[in-house]
Order: C-alpha cells, then structure tokens, then sequence
C-alpha cells in the first residue's frame, strides 16, 4: 500500500508540498496539468516538469487523476475517435515519463455534484453535502454557477468554467444516450486504448459516479456492484480496473462496499478512502474519516482492502474545513492530513495483529 494525497499543482493548490511531505506516511502525490482541457493531447514536457517538480520535493508522482475524456467519447458522437487518437498520445506520454495509474471518470456533463459545499457541523467545521431534494430544484443550467460561486475562489476539479459554459448543448448531446449506449462507449473506448496501456504498462482506474445514481435526467453507469463487475467483464484487461471511491459508491447505502472490495479482487489500482454520514433518501454529509463520525466502518474496509490483497495507491478523500483553512473545498491539508494519519494507523495495527 502506498499513502498519497491529491495536489492540484503549485498555481491550483493552497496545499504546498512540503507540507504534505510532513504527514508522516506520505510517500506518493497523484497529479494531474490541471489547466488542460478534456481532449487535449498531454505534451511529454510538461509531464516531465510535474514529475521534477514532485520529486524535488522527496515525493513521488504516483498516478493521474484524473485524464478528463472528452463528451464526443461518452456521448459517442462520429468526432469521438479523433478525441480517442488524442487520449492515446497522452497516455503514449504519461508512459513514456513512467506513469502507470490514471483516474478517469465518465460521468456525463458533471463530475462530482454536492448541493453544499460548506454545510456548517456543530463543532464549527465545514464539509461538502448531498441533499437531492435540494438538487431537484436547482435548474442544471446554474448549477455550475452556483457550485462555483461556493468555491472560495478555487477551480473545482471536473467543473471548468469554460465547458460548463456550454452546458445547453453538453446536455442536448446526452439527449438521446441511454445508460446501455453510454456503457457501450465506454467499452468501445477502453477496447481502443488498451493496446497502449499493455505497451506501457499503464492501469485505468474509473472512477464511480458521484453521487451513485442519475443527477438531472444523465445517464450513469460505475455506481453499483453489478455495473463495475459488468464491465470489468466486459474488459478483462486486468489493466482496466477501477478507482475504488468510498464516498461515491458508498452514497448509496444498498451498496456493499466489502462485498464489491472482494468482487473487483484484483481489478482496484486506486483507493479513495472517506467517510459519509447518511441522513435520510439520497442525502448524506460527508464526514471526518473516523467510522464514528460517520456512515462507513473504515476498519471493516480497510481490513477488506488488505485481506483480499490490495496493494496499490491509497489516498484520503475529500475532508472537511478545519482549523479555519482556506482551500478548495474538499481539498484543505489539516483534515485530509488526519484522515491519513488514522487510516496509517488502521493499516499498521492489522498488519501486527494478523501476524
Ligand atoms: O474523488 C472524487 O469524488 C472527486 O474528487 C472527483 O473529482 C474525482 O477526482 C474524479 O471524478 C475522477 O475522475
Ligand atoms: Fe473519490
């Protein structure tokens, strides 16, 4: 198991990384040029200088997260190989600057969707929530807007202002997609792009669909058991795995986290670990990593982890805004620090007591 943590790069992040090399147990950053746009090629110099500048620092850079795909490739639109064409010569890039783990997601339109990026807890701390009654009376049109309006000045990963300024025509293309078709293209994809992955050894982590069921009418696909295992089937590329994210799959409570951690036994090259507290239908918190806090039994997943023999990159997710930090929100030092801190401590204990 390696421990990372998520940095958006020197102009993005208010995280510096000689902070994060100071959380005891971090060896690893996952990166990703945050100022390219889906369906750009990646340039091979660029690459390089993330990966010094990583190194620079006594860390390592780990994997990707995430390599955007354009909407012609999930929509399948007739443009999509050319984008396809594209993907492939970034990856020829990540490969040649020995990178092999990459994120992805293929959500329609949106990344991520929280109807609160700052809910105020109690103890004074800040964390994103989920409420979809909240959702259903937000017009897509300005969610975005709204979304990044909350964002304390930052760029929210997934959410760039320019694609979301197009957002009545990224929705007509989904018009007609339904979830089989958008799975389709998404083997159609992994098919074409697979033969570079074998060439440079480079593993695709999807990432579920978060929250794990439709937002505003889009189909989605990575939320569920079934889904992931249909399509790891579909592709049984051991190299086409997937992001195991706690609080995405795990917004849907019918979801089983440790039966799916031994589903996909082999197929997770890259952990998300975090803890949400359910409050009702579709609506959650997301809370500090510790189980109590929260929802999700960390113990019980991380023992699921190890014991059916993981053994790639871990990071704490999203965390709450503690000890009045300023950062992107999800994204602040001091609460994803503690998150690593207890989830090392999980790891360690299970390690001497097993033996
Ligand atoms: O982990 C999450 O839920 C988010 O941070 C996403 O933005 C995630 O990085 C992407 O969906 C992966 O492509
Ligand atoms: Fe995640």
């Amino acid at each position: 198991m390696e421990m990372t943590l998520r940095w958006f790069g020197e102009d993005f992040d208010s995280v510096s990384l000689k902070n994060i090399r100071q959380i005891p147990g971090v060896t690893g950053i996952v990166s990703t040029l945050y100022d390219t746009k889906p369906g750009e090629v990646w340039p091979l110099e660029r690459i390089r200088n993330l990966k010094k500048t990583i190194e620079a620092s006594g860390l390592r850079l780990a994997g990707i997260e995430s390599v955007n795909i354009h909407d012609a490739i999930k929509a399948g639109l007739p443009e999509r190989d050319k984008y396809i064409e594209n993907y492939i010569k970034t990856l020829e890039n990540l490969g040649e600057a020995g990178i092999d783990m990459i994120c992805y997601n293929f959500m329609p339109v949106f990344d991520w969707t929280r109807s609160d990026l700052a809910k105020v807890l109690p103890d004074g701390s800040t964390v994103l929530s989920y409420d979809q009654a909240l959702i259903d009376k937000i017009n897509p049109d300005s969610i975005a807007d709204q979304m990044n309006k909350k964002a304390q000045g930052f760029e929210l990963p997934g959410w760039e202002p320019e694609r979301m300024a197009q957002i009545k025509e990224l929705f007509a293309i989904y018009e007609t997609v339904t979830e089989e078709q958008l799975f389709d293209n998404l083997v159609y994809f992994l098919n074409k792009i697979m033969p570079t992955c074998e060439k440079y050894g480079i593993r695709m982590a999807i990432h579920p669909d978060d929250p794990a069921w439709p937002v505003f009418g889009l189909p989605r696909i990575i939320n569920s058991e079934a889904n992931i295992t249909k399509l790891l089937e579909a592709v049984p590329n051991p190299l086409n795995g997937i992001t195991f994210c706690t609080g995405s799959l795990g917004s849907n409570p019918e979801n089983d986290l440790i039966s799916t951690i031994y589903a996909v036994k082999g197929r997770i090259h890259f952990a998300h670990l975090r803890n949400i507290k359910y409050h009702g239908y579709q609506k959650f918190d997301e809370a500090s990593h510790l189980s109590s806090d929260g929802s999700l039994d960390m113990v019980a997943i991380i023992k699921a982890l190890r014991d059916s023999g993981f053994d790639s990159i871990i990071r704490p997710d999203h965390g709450r805004q503690i000890w009045d930090e300023i950062s992107m929100p999800g994204y602040g030092l001091y609460d994803r620090a503690l998150g690593v801190a207890y989830m090392n401590g999980i790891w360690e204990t299970l390690e001497k007591v097993s033996n």
